[in-house]
């Protein structure tokens, strides 16, 4: 599927102006990090709403405090300007812009499908919270219910290769986090997602043809940096390194002298920027598996 490929704009941070809200122009607040907002990017662009509505990426690490002061007081990604409002919710924003704007309708009329679609659209939230609580364990056995159930869904219509026959709001809701966790697994823990599901493999091959999804990819090299300050450990061996990692904005836990073998290790949870809080509870977790000297995972990747 052909779409417009525009040129991405410069992210907004902390120290830019806010643009001229509720001017009449209808603004899609959005991070290129974000697999939620990169949802509704998705859907502006199948619709080819590229310039009906205007794409206002922020920097999410460094975020301008007038966004949270007079856009969204929920602070988050993404959210949606149009005709004097603010709307947020990635799944909510998905079916208002196919409700609401012209383009390819992206939810079909059809009961079964529509019934179908709703559930799994619903199970969105189960799929996404199972497959980032399976990172901090085994993620090869813990991520394959939610992935076989996925598999599964792709054999209940045979129109079409996606979930309910044709492209649809299903396939977006999956496809930025399918995306994104086919990254985290192959590169960091070499676990193909895909491998001995073959529904969810050709699914996968017929959304990266299409562009309006392939133009809002984040970059893989940036998923695997994000997924490592988020929930990696980090082994020193020198406590003065602290001192050195603290100016540069990581939260600090705790130091913990533990054992592998026969080699002590000064174990050290770090996180940083807005999800330091969520990273602090999985590092506990890890320096718990150190501690018990079990390998948490990770822990090959250790910076030095
Ligand atoms: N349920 C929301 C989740 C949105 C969300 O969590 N966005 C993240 C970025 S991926 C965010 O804005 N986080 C900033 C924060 O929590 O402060 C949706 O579906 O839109």
């Amino acid at each position: 599927m052909d779409s417009v490929v525009q040129a991405r704009p410069a992210s907004l941070d902390a120290t830019s102006d806010p643009p001229t809200l509720f001017d009449g122009t209808t603004r899609l607040y959005t991070s290129y990090i974000c697999p939620f907002a990169q949802r509704v990017w998705i859907t502006r662009n199948i619709k080819g709403l590229q310039e009906k509505i205007k794409l206002v990426p922020l920097d999410l690490g460094n975020r301008p405090a007038w966004y949270k002061e007079k856009v969204y007081p929920e602070n988050k990604v993404p959210a949606l300007e149009h005709n004097g409002k603010i709307i947020g919710e990635s799944l909510d924003l998905i079916k208002y812009l196919d409700n609401t704007f012209e383009g390819p309708s992206l939810y079909p009329e059809d009961h079964a499908k529509r019934e179908f679609g709703e559930e799994l659209l619903n199970y969105t939230d189960t799929f996404v919270k199972t497959m980032f609580v399976a990172l901090k364990g085994d993620p090869s056995k813990e991520t394959a219910p939610v992935l076989d159930y996925l598999e599964n869904a792709l054999h209940k219509f045979d129109d079409g290769p996606f979930f309910i026959g044709l492209l649809s709001l299903v396939d977006i809701a999956y496809i930025t986090f399918i995306d994104m966790f086919q990254v985290i697994l192959n590169e960091i823990y070499k676990c193909d997602i895909t491998a001995e599901r073959p529904k969810l493999s050709a699914w996968v091959e017929e959304m990266n043809k299409i562009d309006a999804f392939a133009e809002t990819k984040i970059d893989p090299k940036e998923i695997v940096e994000i997924f490592k300050k988020k929930y990696m450990v980090l082994i020193l061996s020198d406590p003065s390194m602290v001192e050195a990692i603290m100016p540069l904005g990581y939260g600090y836990l705790g130091v913990n002298v533990c054992c592998f073998g026969s080699i002590s290790v000064l174990g050290m949870i770090v996180a940083s920027g807005p999800d330091a809080n969520r990273a602090l509870v999985n590092g506990k977790e890890a320096l718990r598996g150190i501690k018990n000297r079990t390998k948490p995972p990770g822990m090959d990747m250790k910076y030095e």
